[in-house]
């Protein structure tokens, strides 16, 4: 094994919140030949976060994950807490991936301890372990006292998986190639959302699969203009009218009870309602923080098998951020 020279750690501890995101639009195109279909996606980062926490420890990377493993600084009180189990605490998971990936760039010796703190759903289509793959980068980047250009921690981002990138920018932008090729698109609007998590995540591969397998291997992505268009748009109706989701059919396909949530959402005064990615977890968009806070209130009293838990954010928010540092 090749010997890495020993860097000094100025730092202490760190500390990164990153956010969740929706697609607020998913075009999906063809398989392509490394199994990755072609997208054309607008990703939004909502305030519905992971935090994690680097500290220096043994040789390798340790992860610990922290109990209560709900996000408190969610505006509103799930009627359950986010469940973890589906969560692996040693290499394959991602955040400690991304750090052997990042001390691999820079011939860092990793001795780390990684706290992992989930309040985002695990395996909800909101991409969470993507979002841990990102704040390890950052924490790591901080805690070895790297300043690794954007350009190369982007480079190390798309290597670990398509939405990670995303991750580390944060606010809104549109995906493509196969999510990793971000441009940003700014605007001055906050949105506000309610979140109908399930109980039981979905796989993101089985939700590819799936959507080949209803309309086949070649259909072109859908059109992400629209919702583009709705983003500049002061009128929260304007992007209702414009979410999609490619995926949709493939993830109510395999769920065929997420129509009920959907129904649901709409029932209880949402302006709409999209499956978030590849699923499970439903998104409701609301014309402002109080209209979301009542949404919520009448989609916990109508306790929607499944569902298990209703949680408000808003979006967009940054990407990976430190939060602390020693
Ligand atoms: C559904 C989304 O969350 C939408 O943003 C992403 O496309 C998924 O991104 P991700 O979880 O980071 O996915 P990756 O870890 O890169 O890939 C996991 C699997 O998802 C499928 N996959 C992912 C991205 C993509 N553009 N096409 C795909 O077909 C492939 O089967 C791949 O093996
Ligand atoms: N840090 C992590 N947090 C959550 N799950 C992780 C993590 N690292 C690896 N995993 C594994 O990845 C699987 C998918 O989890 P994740 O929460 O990223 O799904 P997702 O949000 O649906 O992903 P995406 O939206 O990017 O497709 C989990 O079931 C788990 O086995």
């Amino acid at each position: 094994m090749e010997e890495y020279p020993l860097t000094v750690q100025s730092r202490s501890v760190v500390r990164v919140r990153v956010p969740a995101k929706i697609n607020l639009h998913l075009g999906v195109g063809p398989l392509r030949d490394d199994n990755f279909h072609d997208l054309a996606t607008v990703f939004h980062a909502v305030s519905l976060s992971d935090e994690l926490t680097l500290e220096p420890g043994p040789p390798g990377v340790r992860l610990i994950l922290d109990e209560p493993a709900v996000d408190l600084s969610a505006e509103g009180a799930p009627t359950d807490g986010i469940r973890t189990d589906g969560v692996p605490t040693d290499a394959r998971n991602l955040a400690v991936r991304a750090l052997y990936a990042l001390a691999d760039a820079a011939k860092v010796e990793p001795a780390v301890t990684i706290r992992l703190r989930k309040g985002i759903p695990v395996a909800g289509g909101m991409a969470g372990g993507s979002a841990d793959a990102a704040a390890a980068l950052v924490a790591g980047d901080a805690l070895w006292n790297l300043a690794t250009p954007a350009e190369r921690l982007h480079t190390i981002a798309a290597d670990l998986g398509s939405d990670v990138p995303f991750a580390l920018h944060g606010g809104d932008a549109l995906g493509t190639g196969r999510g990793e090729r971000l441009t940003p698109l700014t605007h001055p609007y906050r949105r506000h959302w309610v979140l109908a998590v399930a109980g039981k995540g979905l796989s993101t591969p089985a939700v590819y699969a799936e959507t080949d397998r209803l309309r086949g291997t070649d259909a072109d992505a859908s059109d992400p203009a629209a919702v583009i268009k709705a983003l500049d748009d002061p009128d929260p109706a304007a992007l209702a009218d414009a979410l999609c989701n490619d995926l949709q059919a493939a993830t109510l396909s395999l769920r065929p009870e997420l129509a009920d949530v959907l129904t649901a959402g709409t029932a209880a005064g949402a302006l709409a309602g999209i499956v978030s990615g590849s699923g499970p977890t439903c998104a409701f968009l609301a014309v402002d923080a109080d209209h979301s806070a009542q949404i919520a209130d009448r989609l916990r009293a109508a306790a929607v098998p499944g569902v298990s838990a209703v949680l408000v954010a808003h979006g967009s928010v940054d990407g990976a951020r430190l939060t602390v540092e020693d």
